[in-house]
């Protein structure tokens, strides 16, 4: 029999994994999905050829459970699922706030859980995941869960205690950089560009200066005083950035992000 992987809850995160898993060449009869609404599970049933099964169904059946459902439907999930799961199976989550602790302690004893903050960039294979271990995981679990979120990105190791400061950083931020690019975007028209030509170029700026960073490994402090000429035109926006204080509403930003991670168990 091969090993299956379930991932219960298709939103938005649930398909950029399946979607990922079939890119990297798992096959559709190696994986399982649930989802709570219909016409999403027919859906992502026509667009990739997958079973959709309930979760009890699924947590019978499947070797590895990913959840995938928003914090606040954890508890519903994991009551529903639990008098299915054995010790034999690895629960990934990848829910922001929610702790391994919170998902051993409603699970039998002894099963593995590994927690995975990603993010969606991993739609077009330029994710970045975190992941931790739970009280029950070994190496193998670990590799297993890397296994998987390897097929979208790149994945490193964190202590669960760094997983919500992670969230605000990574997980998170893409939501940020976007913000950054609508307003640009935005600035562009407001002198008169073109909408097409203002995004054509600041997506290319985006991803040029992306790859730029990652490339060199040059610190960003470098490269920004490389695109600063004395009394220029970049030292006039970057004054004016400083005046309205984005460094520190980037700070207070990232630190709500943490904050509400850390809170959403709670709820
Ligand atoms: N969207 C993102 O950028 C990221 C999301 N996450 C995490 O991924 C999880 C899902 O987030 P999204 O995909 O954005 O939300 P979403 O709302 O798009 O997807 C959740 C899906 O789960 C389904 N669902 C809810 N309860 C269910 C149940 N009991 N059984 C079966 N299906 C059920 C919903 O119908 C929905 O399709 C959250 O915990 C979030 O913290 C993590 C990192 C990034
Ligand atoms: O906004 C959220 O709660 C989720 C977690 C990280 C990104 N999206």
């Amino acid at each position: 029999m091969t090993s299956q992987v379930a991932i219960l809850g298709a939103g938005v995160m649930g398909e950029t994994l399946l979607s990922g898993l079939i890119r990297a060449g798992r096959r559709p009869e190696e994986l399982l999905i649930t989802e709570r609404r219909e016409e999403r599970a027919t859906e992502l049933r026509e667009r990739y050829g997958v079973d959709v099964v309930s979760n009890v169904d699924a947590a019978a059946k499947a070797d590895t459970l990913v959840l995938v459902v928003k914090p606040q439907d954890m508890p519903d999930l994991l009551a529903e699922i639990a008098p299915a799961v054995r010790p034999s199976q690895t629960v990934v989550s990848l829910a922001a706030g929610i702790t391994t602790g919170f998902i051993e302690s409603r699970l039998p004893e002894g099963v593995a859980v590994v927690r995975v903050m990603p993010n969606t960039p991993a739609l077009v294979d330029e994710g970045m995941a975190a992941i931790s271990r739970g009280a029950h995981c070994d190496e193998s679990h670990l590799e297993l869960a890397e296994s998987l979120l390897a097929a979208t990105g790149r994945v490193i190791r964190v202590p669960e205690k760094q997983q919500d400061a992670v969230t605000a950083i990574s997980g998170s931020g893409p939501a940020y950089l976007f913000f950054v690019v609508e307003a640009m975007i935005e600035a562009g028209v407001h002198m008169g560009l073109p909408r097409s030509t203002a995004t054509e170029l600041v997506v290319q700026t985006v991803v040029g200066s992306a790859k730029l960073l990652r490339e060199t490994g040059e610190h960003p402090t470098v490269l920004r005083e490389r695109v600063t000429s004395p009394g220029g035109t970049t030292a006039a926006a970057v004054r004016e950035l400083e005046d309205h204080k984005v460094r520190a509403a980037f700070l207070s930003a990232i630190e709500a992000a943490r904050n509400r991670s850390r809170a959403l168990a709670a709820e």
